[in-house]
Formats: structure tokens, C-alpha cells, sequence
């Protein structure tokens, strides 16, 4: 990736921009012609039923899924071959599903591997035990720890992550996704597992972020996109069916009719409730 591509282009304001991408698996269209601006400075939210192909979105931005088809731009640039390991050096930072913590690191440990942005010493440095490694080492672990005190869970730098609360592991993952001063931050379903207070928390932060940084939400939980969202894009079977404010979203009959349709799959379904409650559903 040429250097070129880390350089923004005036002409386009919005940091990253999806234009007609579509993803096919097989037969499966699982994005369909689908674009999306994100600006600096907003949260925007992905929503839609299972299946929908959010996770899929998020997956052609983090490079991990190629689009048949369409155009993906980061700073008004192409990104057309990134990779998952390209997006620190790009400004882009993502927490996954669950927590993904390294169970043998401490939390500082785990914080400080998120900061490859701004680490400036090399392999060899580190082999050769170079002084410099040494001032890059102790800056690491200063912005790591001002990173956890920021998430108010600097108090548990010491620990394993397996002796913390799923909350409190939360925090730090997104700490870690934070420590290389990201310019965009992917967040896919960050609510998942977390109790009602700990939800109300995340908006906090999330909301507290937009200062900083642009944030591409994708999540289940309608509570939180409606509290933090600037701008919601509603997906359904891989097509957008709806894009605006959380109040117009929540309100266009072709979102209500897509919810609807899903509680009537799960309904008959029946079985053990594993998919969204009604409670989760736009204007229940
Ligand atoms: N690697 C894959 N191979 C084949 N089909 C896939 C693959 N990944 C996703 N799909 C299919 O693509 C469609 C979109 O899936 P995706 O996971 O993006 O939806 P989603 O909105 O994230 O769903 P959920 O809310 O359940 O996580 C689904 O029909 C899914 O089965």
C-alpha cells in the first residue's frame, strides 16, 4: 500500500465511503449494490435483521471480504487491496464480537499490542534490545495506561483479563482498539453480553468519542443505535432499505415491516428465542 493512500483528498469530506458494493457468496447476494458514507466527527449506525449483511459490511471494510463489485474509499482515496493488518497504519481500529483479549497478557499487556500506529521501533531494535526500543517501550505503555484511565480501568492494568467482569473486559478491548489514536472505529455489536447499566456506559463513551473520531456502529441492540446514532443505514437481505436520522429510520414503514418480518421468522421458529427480543425492535 503506497503511502499515497494514507493522504487525504480534499475534494471528499467523508472518511470512509462505500459506493454500489456488492458481496456474493455463491449464490447468495449478501450485499447488494450497497453504498455508505461516514463522515469524521459521527457516529453511523448499521442495523438490520440477521442476516442482513452487516457483518459482511464490516468485514469488506476491514479487508477481510473482497466486493465483487463497487468501490470502497478511505480518505476519497481507493482502497481496493488492503488487508486486516493495513488498517492500524490506515487510522482504522475495530473491536470484534466478544472481547478477543489475550488470556496470557496482562491488560496493560494486551492494550499496548493495539498501539502498532505509533510504535516506532522495529523487530530488530527490540532483538538488539536498542535504546531506542527502550523510549519507545515506556511511551507505549504511558499512552496505553492514560488509554485505560480514559475507560476508567486503569486500576486493573496488572491483571489477567480472565480475573475481570465481561464489562470491565469490554473496556479494555476497546482501549486496546483506541491506544494508536485511531481516525475511524469500527465497533461490531459492542453491547452484545452487557448488562442494561453497562449498556447505558458504552453510549456514554461512544457519544463522549465523536470528539476525536468517526465510529461505524454495527448493532443489534436498537437502544443504544437510537441514543448514539447521528445516521442509521438499515440493511435488509443485503439492501438498503433505509438511511437517516435514528427518528426517521425508526419510523419508515419498510424498517418496521423488516423487523416485523423477522419476529413472525422467529415465531415460527419458535425454539429456544436466541434472536432478538421485541424490546430490540425499532418503535416496540
Ligand atoms: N463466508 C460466508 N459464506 C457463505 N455465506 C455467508 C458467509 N458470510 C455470510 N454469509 C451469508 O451472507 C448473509 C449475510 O450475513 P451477515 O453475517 O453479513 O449478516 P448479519 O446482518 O451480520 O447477520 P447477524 O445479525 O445474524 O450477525 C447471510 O445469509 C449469511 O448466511
Amino acid at each position: 500500500m503506497s503511502e499515497e493512500s494514507l493522504a487525504t483528498d480534499p475534494a471528499d469530506p467523508d472518511l470512509l465511503r462505500l459506493r454500489d458494493v456488492t458481496v456474493r457468496f455463491g449464490g447468495l447476494v449478501a450485499l447488494d449494490a450497497v453504498s455508505l458514507s461516514v463522515p469524521p466527527g459521527r457516529v453511523t449506525g448499521v442495523i438490520g435483521p440477521n442476516g442482513a449483511g452487516k457483518t459482511t459490511l464490516f468485514n469488506v471494510v476491514c479487508g477481510f471480504v473482497r466486493p465483487q463489485a463497487g468501490e470502497l474509499r478511505w480518505r476519497g482515496r481507493v482502497l481496493s487491496r488492503h488487508r486486516p493488518h493495513d488498517l492500524a497504519r490506515l487510522g482504522i481500529a475495530r473491536t470484534l464480537q466478544g472481547v478477543g483479549l489475550f488470556p496470557g497478557l496482562t491488560v496493560l499487556e494486551n492494550v499496548m499490542v493495539g498501539a502498532d500506529r505509533h510504535a516506532r521501533a522495529g523487530f530488530l531494535a527490540d532483538l538488539l534490545a536498542l535504546p531506542r526500543a527502550d523510549r519507545d517501550e515506556r511511551a507505549l505503555r504511558e499512552r496505553a495506561l492514560a488509554r485505560l484511565e480514559s475507560l476508567g480501568v486503569a486500576e486493573v492494568a496488572d491483571r489477567l483479563p480472565g480475573e475481570l467482569s465481561y464489562g470491565v473486559c469490554k473496556r479494555v478491548a476497546l482501549a486496546r482498539a483506541l491506544v494508536g489514536d485511531p481516525d475511524l472505529l469500527l465497533l461490531d455489536e459492542p453491547a452484545a453480553g452487557l448488562s442494561a447499566g453497562e449498556i447505558a456506559e458504552l453510549a456514554e463513551l461512544i457519544r463522549g468519542l465523536r470528539d476525536d473520531l468517526a465510529v461505524v456502529l454495527v448493532e443489534h441492540h436498537m437502544d443504544l443505535v437510537m441514543d448514539v446514532c447521528d445516521r442509521v443505514l438499515v440493511l435488509d437481505f443485503g439492501k438498503v432499505i433505509a438511511h437517516g436520522t435514528p427518528a426517521e429510520v425508526r419510523d419508515d414503514p419498510a424498517v418496521v415491516a423488516a423487523y416485523l418480518g423477522e419476529e413472525v421468522r422467529d415465531a415460527d421458529a419458535e425454539a429456544g428465542g436466541t434472536r432478538q427480543s421485541a424490546s430490540e425492535v425499532p418503535g416496540a
